[in-house]
């Protein structure tokens, strides 16, 4: 039976090592702020914004939420980012993906300041990741990283198959893995004979968006396996990207679906965000 890699239990433990870094800072005069903007009304973006509300509060962060209708126009949107940029009480922007088609997702991520760009989405930040020297880095990415460190996995040597190549979780994790001395092979949807490569994978992710389409024939006896989908099955509950019960019997280690690396998104998102405040207060970060 596969051991739990409990996200939800270390994002608890995290959250209180940053309400300690948060009183510091406001001792100092600064209170860390996230603005996050939505823009439509994407059901998974809006559970990822009210967990996000939700745990901002816990930990002593202003957030501030700024929900623009599907109708809205790039030049607004990019109006908004301005003024984003602009303002100094504000330390991290967080634009929720994806955006409506009427936007160009790289035209908007381009226009985020990189020293407030929390998500690590920025071409200068995603460069700075591959080049093994990153300045914000992709929180689901960094949840898992820091989950596999918590739980004593190391990467160096492993063989990490990632299924998915997106820019929120598949390619920036690829890069981390790298500067961590894993070998990695990133598949997609033109991969063939996936559960063959699948099946020799040391560590697994699967960040597909497919309900429970790895099942045990996918997966190597021990391998450990990072569930990152989030989905609806037929039934209306939410599932990842893995069969979770009948994979637990094959694998070594197992995120959950909810409470693995969902919550340690969040978790990560926050400490990037205090993270920047910090630099603010040092002069190195936002000013
Ligand atoms: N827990 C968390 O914190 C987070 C969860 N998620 C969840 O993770 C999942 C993936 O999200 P995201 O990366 O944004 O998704 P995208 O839709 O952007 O990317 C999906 C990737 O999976 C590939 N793919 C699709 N079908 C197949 C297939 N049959 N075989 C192999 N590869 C396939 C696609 O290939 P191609 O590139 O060729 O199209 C693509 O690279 C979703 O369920 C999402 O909700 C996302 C972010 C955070
Ligand atoms: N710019 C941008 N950055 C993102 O990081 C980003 C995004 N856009 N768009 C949407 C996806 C999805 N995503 C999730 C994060 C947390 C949970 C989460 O909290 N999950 C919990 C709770 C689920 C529940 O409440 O039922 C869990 O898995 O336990 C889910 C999904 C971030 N994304």
């Amino acid at each position: 039976m596969a051991v739990k890699l409990d996200g939800k239990k270390l994002s608890q433990k995290i959250a209180v090592q940053l309400q300690q870094d948060v009183e510091k800072l406001k001792f100092l005069g600064v209170t860390p702020k996230l603005a996050v903007v939505l823009v439509g009304d994407d059901p998974a973006s809006q559970v990822y914004v009210r967990n996000k509300r939700r745990m901002a509060q816990k930990i002593g962060i202003e957030t501030s939420d700024l929900t623009l209708p599907a109708a809205t126009s790039e030049a607004e949107l990019l109006q908004t980012i301005a003024k984003l940029n602009q303002d100094s009480t504000v330390h991290g922007i967080l634009v929720q993906l994806p955006l409506p088609p009427q936007i160009n997702e790289e035209t908007i991520i381009q226009a985020i300041n990189p020293l407030k760009d929390v998500d690590g989405f920025h071409p200068y930040n995603m460069g700075k990741l591959f080049m093994g020297d990153p300045y914000a880095i992709p929180c689901t990415p960094n949840g898992i990283m820091q989950l596999l460190s918590e739980y004593r996995i190391s990467l160096t040597g492993k063989k990490v198959v990632i299924v998915g190549r997106s820019k929120i979780v598949g390619r920036p994790l690829a890069a981390l893995m790298i500067n961590h001395n894993a070998t990695v092979t990133v598949a997609h949807s033109y991969t063939k004979n996936l559960f063959e490569l699948t099946r020799r994978a040391d560590i697994l992710v699967a960040a597909v968006g497919r309900a429970e389409m790895f099942t045990q024939t996918a997966i190597k006896s021990g391998a450990v396996v990072v569930d990152v989908g989030i989905n609806r099955n037929d039934a209306g509950k939410l599932v990842g990207d893995v069969d979770q019960m009948k994979v637990a019997d094959v694998a070594s280690y197992l995120t959950p679906v909810p409470g693995g690396v969902g919550p340690m998104t969040i978790a990560m998102l926050m400490k990037q965000t205090v993270k920047f405040a910090e630099r603010s207060v040092k002069g190195i970060g936002n000013d």
